[in-house]
């Protein structure tokens, strides 16, 4: 399976989140994250993916979850999910990526992938969590799901 990152900032009850200009989930909500390459770690794909997308640089991000998505029968996407509450630089738009910041309160789910509305709750309250999540085949709409939380993150 392709692993990947997904790489939350926090500051004062707030989360990051893209709009993202290309690629998979296209138009919507995410966290800054992207494929890791080869010869990386995925702590070391989860900075270098924020500087790309948003030119900001993190400091020592925590990870705080692991996800499989299935596309129809398809093992599609490994994630390896960060939290960061130090970074330096302000956000800035590129070519990927157009950031804001949104109260915990005020997430855009609508407009976002359909699984983040179930565990995004845990990573804004401190927890770990894995989840596996089956999508039909061309990803619009969420057919199962499985998540626990209080996971052993350790990698
Ligand atoms: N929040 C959220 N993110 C998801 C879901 N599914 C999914 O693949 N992602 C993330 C994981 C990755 O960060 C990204 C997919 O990687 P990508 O192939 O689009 O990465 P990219 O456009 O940055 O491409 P690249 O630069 O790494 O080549 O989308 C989901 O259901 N929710």
């Amino acid at each position: 399976m392709q692993p990947a990152t997904l790489c939350y900032l926090l500051r004062n009850e707030r989360v990051l989140l893209i709009r993202k200009k290309r690629g998979l989930g296209k138009g919507k909500f995410v966290g800054p994250g992207g494929k890791v390459e080869d010869g990386e770690t995925p702590i070391e794909a989860a900075v270098r993916e924020v500087e790309e997308e948003i030119c900001v640089a993190v400091n020592d991000p925590s990870k705080v979850g692991e996800f499989e998505f299935v596309f129809g029968d398809e093992p599609k996407m490994f994630v390896h999910v960060f939290r960061a509450e130090t970074f330096s630089g302000e956000p800035r738009e590129t070519v990927e990526a157009n950031p804001r910041w949104f109260d915990f309160e005020n997430v855009p789910y609508d407009e976002m992938w359909e699984d983040d509305r179930l565990w995004m709750p845990h990573l804004f309250s401190g927890e770990t969590f894995s989840g596996r999540f089956r999508f039909d085949a061309e990803g619009d709409e969420l057919l199962e799901h499985e998540l626990e939380t209080d996971i052993d993150c350790r990698t």
